[in-house]
């Protein structure tokens, strides 16, 4: 095999997108394809040819993605793939590393983020598993608040149509979005591409999209998106269900009002609400939250692509001033200590004795402020040079809310 791995011109869009669905067995139908390409950046699209043809390829979406004390750039990396001709022959190390030193190079953004499709594939490029996120299956029957629910008497349900609701949905996401890490800016092409289509490819079996709205007279604030199915058990009881896609909310009340909304609704036995932020207030107003049936898996992988500036972009939980040194085996520029003062905002290189040496996957995986440093040191990770440096790090890299990117992207 003779590999060469570069950008894709838009010519060659339909042979990249044609190993992608070859890559995840898809096959997409034409709607489906049109929406991806109308989200796709071609400049940022590389393509690992052997000769002619195509055999993989990786796409970065320009995002601005909430966290700790904000948004920045970050860079999506997503659509990534390897035709089952050409699978473990590193392809995917050819593709990984190009598109690091691309970032780098470019110095749009210090930060790449995505989801995986397998937990075990992308922490060898320096990613680190930096949120996670719940699963909810909750009966309905069993699925009454606790007495001290909040309530707001000028609060209103509202179905919508959800291509009439876009101005509501936006309203209550960009409101919602700066405070929780993790969260990234969606444009309008998102929305309509990723959050809002409703073929039956889209639907997978269930009913159409729908969407409830919470509103007072100033507007919206909150809102459910999801999708239900009637059934019934071969006794005539009621057995439909409900799959819930998103819920966001920007008060407590309009919060506790959608999820009751949902979970009220007619004939169904059970929600199921998948990708669910690990500290989702539902937990604290189901009267018994054992009924939530909550499953933990990973949400955002994180890699911090220029360890400096991406540590000099957040926010800290906690003062510290310390000495890094950083293990990097793909970004050699990463290599070496940083001194982190947090109280100034720096990171900058130093001749100075470190304090902490880790890996860039481990700093990666606390960067959105949902993993504990200190848990990494437990698993052999982390070593401490000077004693408490590991305390003053963790504590200050934690943050609350828990990171959340809510839907893949
Ligand atoms: C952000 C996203 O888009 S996630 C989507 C990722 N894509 C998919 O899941 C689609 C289906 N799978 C594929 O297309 C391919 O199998 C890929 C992209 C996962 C891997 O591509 P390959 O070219 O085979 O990877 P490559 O040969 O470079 O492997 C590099 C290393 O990763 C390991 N690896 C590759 N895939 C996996 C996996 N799924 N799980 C665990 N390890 C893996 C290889 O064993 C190899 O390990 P080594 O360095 O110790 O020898």
């Amino acid at each position: 095999m003779s590999l060469t791995v570069r950008a894709i011109t838009d010519s060659e869009w339909p042979a990249y997108s044609d190993v992608l669905f070859e890559a995840f067995n898809s096959s997409y139908p034409s709607e489906i394809r049109e929406r991806w390409r109308e989200l796709a950046e071609i400049d940022r699209t590389i393509a690992a040819f052997d000769g002619d043809l195509a055999v993989g390829g990786a796409q970065i979406l320009s995002f601005s993605m909430t966290v700790p004390g904000g948004p920045i750039p970050v860079a999506g990396v997503t659509s990534v793939g390897v035709l089952p001709s050409h699978r473990r022959r590193g392809v995917l190390t050819a593709l990984m590393t190009r598109q690091l030193h691309d970032l780098h190079e470019n110095g749009r953004e210090a930060v790449a983020a995505l989801y995986a499709s397998e937990a075990g594939i992308y922490g060898r490029f320096g990613y680190g598993r930096a949120a996670d996120t719940l699963s909810f299956r909750i009966p309905t029957h069993d699925s009454a608040f606790t007495r001290s629910a909040p309530t707001d008497p000028a609060l209103r349900l509202r179905l919508v149509p959800p291509a009439d609701a876009l101005p509501a949905l936006q309203r209550v996401y960009d409101a919602v979005r700066p405070g929780r890490p993790g969260l990234y800016g969606r444009s309008g092409g998102f929305w309509r591409n990723e959050i809002l289509p409703d073929t039956e490819h889209d639907r997978g079996g269930m009913g159409p999209l729908r969407c409830l709205v919470a509103e007072d007279a100033t507007g919206a604030r909150g809102y459910a998106l999801f999708r239900a199915r009637g059934r019934w058990s071969e006794h005539s009881v009621p057995e439909g269900e409900v799959r819930l896609l998103e819920l966001m909310a920007t008060d407590p009340a309009a919060y506790a009002l959608v999820w009751r909304g949902v979970l009220d609704r007619d004939l169904c036995a059970v929600v199921h609400a998948g990708r669910r932020p690990v500290d989702d207030p539902i937990m604290h107003l189901l009267a018994d939250p054992r009924r939530l049936n909550a499953i933990w898996f990973d949400d955002l992988w994180i890699r911090l692509v220029d360890v400096d500036r991406a540590l000099a972009a957040r926010a800290y939980a906690a003062p510290a001033d310390l000495v890094l040194e950083v293990v990097d085996e793909i970004c050699p520029w990463n290599a070496g200590r940083l001194r982190l003062v947090t109280d100034k905002g720096s990171c900058e290189p130093t001749d100075a004795p470190a304090d902490l040496t880790l890996p860039v996957d481990v700093l990666g995986a606390a960067y959105l402020g949902g993993r504990p440093l200190r848990a990494a040191a437990d698993a052999g990770l982390v070593r401490e040079h000077r004693p408490g440096a590991l305390r003053e790090l963790s504590a200050a890299m934690m943050w609350d809310p828990a990171p959340w990117g809510c839907r893949v992207f």
